[in-house]
């Protein structure tokens, strides 16, 4: 970044308030609280935190359609209170499930739409969506109505119509609910392309497997206030005090029994024999790796713990979900 580059995203000491029930039971709810956050231009950011940790509301204030209760919010160094149009004209925003999108429309007419919108029209808005339909993968459902699709097409079209203005900030909350394994592998890929291609992309998600696949960083976040940032590998590694162990050709009753284990806190067991755990402490990893070497398995690797680990681990026993 040179001296002249702002950042993506710049938040100082953001709050937003809501006032909640009427007259006399009327009570004011803080859904950010002063949190602070810098994005970088050109990296993957992940939002993480629980239900309510105010996530969409730091979203809907980054793409304008919320103002703050008070401090500061800029993207690509333009305020969002005084210069709203500069940033909706340079963002893509991708929500999660049906919001945003015409069902009696079909997708190529949906993203007609939103390419007038962003001024585009004639062979430029013809190329552009011929262009993203294909990259989303849904070119041979282009002139169906949008009403019949599945969740996870609806997703496809999603950010299909986040890129149509050729965004340099893409705002993505949660945008792989309802999309199968394949089609989020397909997703890592197309946010990968994204920052490839120099784009910002801030995503929210309770996918702590995918925020670890796709993100440079990442931010948690609960009752509306920061409580760690960096890199997912290296704040896994400073937070917690515990390991991660994979291993090959376990046996299903050995895996049970580290499921079964004290300070194990996250075990997935994808395919086959193979094993991942996340421990919690250097005593959890050494019964682990006791119970594997006793089985015979002599595939087994270990490295610094997940995401999920530091999740837990910061977070809490707040509830939360974790993809297999
Ligand atoms: N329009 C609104 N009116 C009243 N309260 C609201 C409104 N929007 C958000 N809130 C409250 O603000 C807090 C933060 O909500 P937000 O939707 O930002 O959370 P989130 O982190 O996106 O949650 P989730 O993971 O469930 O999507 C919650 O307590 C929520 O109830």
């Amino acid at each position: 970044m040179t001296e002249t580059t702002p950042p993506a995203v710049e938040v100082v000491d953001l709050r937003r308030e809501f006032t909640v029930g009427r007259g006399a039971g009327a009570r004011t709810l803080t859904a950010l609280d002063g949190l602070s956050l810098t994005i970088a231009p050109g990296t993957v950011h992940g939002l993480l935190g629980p239900n309510g940790a105010g996530k969409s509301t730091l979203c809907k204030i980054l793409s304008t359609t919320l103002l703050p209760t008070s401090g500061t919010a800029r993207v690509l160094g333009f305020g969002v209170t005084d210069r709203p149009r500069e940033i909706r004209r340079r963002i893509g925003l991708v929500l999660g499930g049906d919001r945003g999108l015409y069902g009696r429309l079909t997708s190529r007419q949906n993203l007609e739409l939103w390419g007038a919108l962003h001024g585009l029209h004639g062979r430029e808005l013809r190329t552009r969506m011929a262009e993203l339909l294909d990259r989303v993968g849904l070119t041979d459902r282009a002139d169906e109505r949008v009403n019949g699709f599945s969740r996870g097409m609806k997703q496809r079209l999603h950010l299909a119509r986040g890129l149509i203005g050729d965004a340099q900030v893409l705002l993505l909350d949660e945008p792989t609910t309802g999309m199968d394994p394949v089609a989020a592998d397909d997703f890592r890929d197309f946010v990968r392309a994204l920052r490839a291609e120099g784009r910002t992309v801030l995503i929210t998600t309770h996918d702590m497997a995918q925020a670890e696949a796709i993100c440079d960083e990442v931010t948690l976040i609960d009752h509306g206030r920061v409580l760690t940032s960096g890199d997912p590998r290296d704040l896994a590694r400073r937070l917690s005090g515990g390991q991660r162990v994979e291993a090959d050709a376990v046996p299903p009753r050995v895996a049970a029994e580290i499921e079964a284990l004290p300070e194990v806190n996250t075990v997935r067991r994808p395919r086959g024999g193979h094993l991942c755990v996340d421990t919690a402490s250097a005593e959890a990893t050494r019964l682990v790796l006791a119970l594997l070497v006793d089985a015979g398995v002599s595939s087994v690797r270990t490295g610094p713990p997940g995401l999920e680990e530091l999740y837990l681990r910061v977070v809490g026993g707040r509830k939360m979900r974790v993809s297999a």
